[in-house]
């Protein structure tokens, strides 16, 4: 069984204002509510992937129940622990540019944090636990590394897809996946990238630190792929941008999807690429129908042994 944790979900309210102006009355011409948070896009992907998973997390309020509601519908298995106050509400604003405003959430208290710790201590080693997102307020900033040590004891493979500055101090517990977009890498090593060239060294380093496979991610121009067998390259697929909410986390979840199966990380990674740019040119995460579409589209090369 596949797990997907999700420590802060949200239901995305994704919203097109043709001309938005500050200080002005807009009005939508579009509007979409979705289930999510990226342990749950991470789920409702590999769903449509024929692939089961079981969502685990923190929801509460009316807006919890909403996202346990639409997950029921698409028959996706969930395990939620329920808590005081509104699962968060993330604005997801489409205009001539995309600007998000995500909101907080619940406050999460140590009872909860130890059910989500009971639940892990289910899994197996057969099993992969996907940690993904922003940590909620009333956790510790380590609070990935107390979950990672649990599962890694465990001998339970796991992944990481966080843009928390605790991700270098994971990579040691040697996490199956993680996945920073070219922002998240800069940021980890407090500098900047004028070329994908200028990347190579510090995904490297991911990997010599403990990453088996680093994904990284740079949205309309592709991904790459370190490990240590080499470095690999996706050139981005050319497409119709609709929302690119999700794209990062249905990358991962195309990877896992494959992964799981035979660990073959080429295979693993074009489903990956396939299934971020299926969300990017979909109003929702992509269909299964139009990942597949896509896979034959993704052109990999080894960029470096
Ligand atoms: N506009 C786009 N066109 C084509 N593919 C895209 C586009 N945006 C994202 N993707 C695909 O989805 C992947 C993940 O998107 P990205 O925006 O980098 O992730 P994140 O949401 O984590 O920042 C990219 O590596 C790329 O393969
Ligand atoms: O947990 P975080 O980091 O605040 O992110 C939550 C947001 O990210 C998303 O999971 C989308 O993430 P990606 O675009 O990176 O795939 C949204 O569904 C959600 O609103």
């Amino acid at each position: 069984m596949i797990y997907t944790v999700t420590l802060n979900p949200a239901i995305d309210y994704v919203i097109r204002v043709p001309e938005f102006k500050l200080d002005e009355l807009n009005k939508t011409t579009e509007e979409y509510k979705f289930p999510g948070g990226k342990g749950i896009n991470v789920s409702r992907i590999l769903k449509n992937l024929k692939v089961e998973s079981t969502n685990l997390g923190f929801v509460g309020g009316f807006t919890g129940t909403f996202i346990r509601e639409r997950l029921a519908e698409e028959r996706l298995i969930t395990n939620f622990i329920e808590v005081p106050g509104d699962t968060r509400i993330n604005i997801k604003l489409k205009s001539d540019v995309e600007t998000e405003i995500n909101g907080q959430g619940p406050t999460i208290e140590k009872i909860h944090l130890d059910a989500l710790k009971a639940q892990l201590l289910d899994a197996t080693p057969e099993d992969l636990v996907v940690f993904s997102g922003s940590i909620p307020k009333g956790l510790p900033n380590d609070v990935y590394i107390e979950l990672v040590k649990l599962v890694k004891e465990e001998g339970i493979p796991f992944v990481v897809d966080i843009s928390n500055d605790q991700l270098l101090d994971i990579l040691p517990f040697n996490p199956v996946l993680i996945k920073p977009n070219h922002h998240e890498l800069a940021a980890i090593f407090n500098t900047s990238f004028n070329s994908f060239e200028e990347m190579i060294p510090y995904g490297e380093k991911l990997v010599e630190m403990g990453a088996e496979q680093v994904l990284l991610s740079m949205g309309k121009d592709g991904a790459a792929l370190f490990n240590e067998t080499g470095v690999y390259r996706a050139p981005g697929l050319t497409g119709a941008l609709k929302n690119s909410v999700g794209a990062g986390d249905s990358m991962v979840a195309g990877f896992v999807s494959q992964y799981v199966q035979d660990k073959d990380p080429i295979k693993a990674f074009t489903y990956g690429v396939a299934s971020g740019s299926a969300t990017a040119f979909s109003e929702d995460l992509a269909l299964g129908k139009d990942i597949l579409n896509l896979v034959e589209k993704v052109k990999i090369n080894q960029v470096k042994n």
